[in-house]
């Protein structure tokens, strides 16, 4: 008996050390081919973290690094992790069409998706792999144009409401904080296309728990990378940033679950898909109708998982692609009034853009893209190489973190003549014909390219056409421009005015 004991620890032990064998025999191969690319001088111990391991320098130094080096760099976060920044696109093409997964070991500094599975749970921009591709194709449906279309009243109702507290007396000569407005702004929207509860958050700001909830949760996550401390999901737990993420996202859940059994009993008393209770389907409609093959529906956690990834990722990427865009029109005015020349035709003699008006507003959308293009809202994601790729010409291992830097990318002088001005022109057709199409990324591309683009993109055209309609806009540069991510991109040192216009 007791060999028998002997002989199952020994196996047990020969298995535990055969496993760390092969995974140091992996990293020793992917830390061989990936120290050969060129990068920034690292510390032995800290890597280049400590260049980059604030809010405020990270992109600075980051952006620093690939001037220098604009096709391709290597970082180390500490001693042990060494990540292949990426920024051209024949680079980027060959990392996006690879197999690769968005998952990485726990000590990498900058997976920052690892942060919000608390929240998230496995949803769609975190999940990988075949339950990702399922869970894709089922989603889908919820994007589709048909699904969009009344979303564009919702988008109008919104941005009354913010120009309601724009125009208030208070506020007009004071500075914006354009990108807490929209934010807010963002979130009435996402809340009721998602699940058609209405918060009345911008009147309200954040007083309704669950706006401030996910509010503290985008806030928490974003900040937790940067405190090297709370990588530990246990040291986290017993901070109070860690306390106070952990109760709002139980509040969050609770809400979001209590919404789900309150429409799935609506919708099997009811026996219809929704729409004749409310005046559009919403997504939460569209989930509880996806079915697998087999017939079963997406389970009540894994619905919940969807709407609040569909909060997070819509809410803050939507108002930081909105601030920056208002930024700088507000400091190119000529393009302002571009925009305001093409929407006083649309509002000539009604309130509301409608979606019919979507594709009238060309000026506006080539201003948001070039807006996109040198403030990427997301500047940088992560992937890891699930097999041995050829990357410009030299395999790397299967393992290697690789991460695609957008905002490199869009400001890389070897792709972009004179990348640092700002210049919509450059998205005119006649302007893009000789582009790669891996140049501009600002929604990733690929198979795993943003599902929420066109939503975002006919919210962004909305919002920036009915602003301009209504305000002059103008900007007080008090500093220097600068930014901090990683996650979204936010503009700082600036102060933006407004100006009512007499319609
Ligand atoms: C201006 C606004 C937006 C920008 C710039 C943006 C950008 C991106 C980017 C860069 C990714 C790839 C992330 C990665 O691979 O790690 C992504 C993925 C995703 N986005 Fe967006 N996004 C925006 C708005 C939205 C909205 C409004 C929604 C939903 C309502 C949304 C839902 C998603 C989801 C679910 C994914 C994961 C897709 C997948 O992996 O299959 N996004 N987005």
């Amino acid at each position: 008996m007791l060999v028998g004991a002997e002989v199952v620890l020994g196996l047990f032990l020969s298995y535990i050390f055969y496993r760390s064998l092969c995974a140091i025999i992996g990293h020793y191969r992917i830390v061989n081919i990936l120290k050969k690319f060129p990068g920034p001088k690292s510390h032995w111990l800290l890597g280049n973290l400590h260049q980059l391991a604030s809010p405020k320098e990270f992109l600075k130094s980051y952006h620093s690094f690939s001037l220098k080096f604009p096709r391709k760099f290597l970082l180390w976060y500490g001693p042990l992790t060494p990540v292949l920044s990426v920024s051209h696109p024949e680079t980027i093409r060959a990392v996006i069409k690879a197999k690769t997964i968005k998952d990485g070991p726990a000590y990498q500094y900058f997976i920052a998706y690892r942060f919000l599975n608390e929240w998230v749970g496995p949803g769609l921009l975190t999940e990988n792999g075949k339950r990702w591709s399922r869970n894709r194709r089922l989603i889908t449906p919820a994007f589709h144009f048909d699904v969009l279309k009344p979303y564009v009243h919702i988008y109008n109702e919104a941005l009354d409401i913010l120009t309601e507290k724009w125009s208030n007396p208070d506020r007009l000569h004071k500075p914006l904080d354009t990108f807490y407005d929209a934010s807010l702004c963002t979130l009435d929207v996402i809340t009721r296309c998602a699940f058609s509860v209405e918060f009345d958050c911008q009147r309200e700001n954040v007083k309704h728990p669950y706006i401030n909830a996910v509010r503290t949760i985008t806030k928490l996550v974003t900040e937790r990378p940067f405190n090297i401390f709370y990588h530990s999901d246990w040291i986290y737990s017993i901070t109070s940033a860690g306390r106070k993420f952990y109760s709002n996202v139980q509040l969050t859940h609770e809400f979001t679950e209590n919404v789900i059994r309150k429409r799935q009993g609506e919708l099997s008393s009811s026996h219809d898909d929704g729409s004749k209770m409310k005046k559009h389907l919403d997504f939460l409609d569209v989930l509880l109708k996806a079915t697998y093959e087999n017939g079963e529906g997406l389970s009540l956690l894994e619905i919940r998982n969807e709407v609040d990834t569909f909060l997070f990722a819509g809410h803050d990427t939507s108002s930081s692609a909105l601030s920056s865009t208002l930024y700088c029109i507000a400091r190119y005015t000529e393009h302002q009034d571009k925009i305001r020349s093409e929407v006083d035709k649309i509002l000539a003699c009604k309130e509301e853009i409608e979606w019919k008006d979507l594709p009238e507003l060309k000026h506006t959308s080539l201003c948001i893209k070039e807006a996109m293009r040198l403030y990427t809202t997301v500047p940088i994601i992560e992937r890891t190489l699930e097999r041995d790729v050829e990357i410009d010409g030299k395999i790397l291992a299967a393992g290697s973190q690789i991460a695609i830097a957008g905002f490199m990318l869009h400001r890389n002088p070897d792709v972009w003549d004179d990348p640092e001005k700002y210049d919509p022109l450059r998205f005119l057709p006649e302007n893009c014909g000789s582009r790669h199409p891996y140049a501009y990324i600002p929604f990733s591309a690929g198979s795993r390219n943003c599902i929420g683009q066109n939503f975002a993109i006919n919210f962004l055209k909305v919002a920036v056409a009915k602003l301009v309609y209504r305000y002059y806009f103008t900007v007080d540069m008090k500093n220097n421009l600068t930014f901090t991510a990683p996650l979204v991109l936010k503009l700082h040192g600036h102060d933006i005015y407004i100006k009512e216009r007499n319609n």
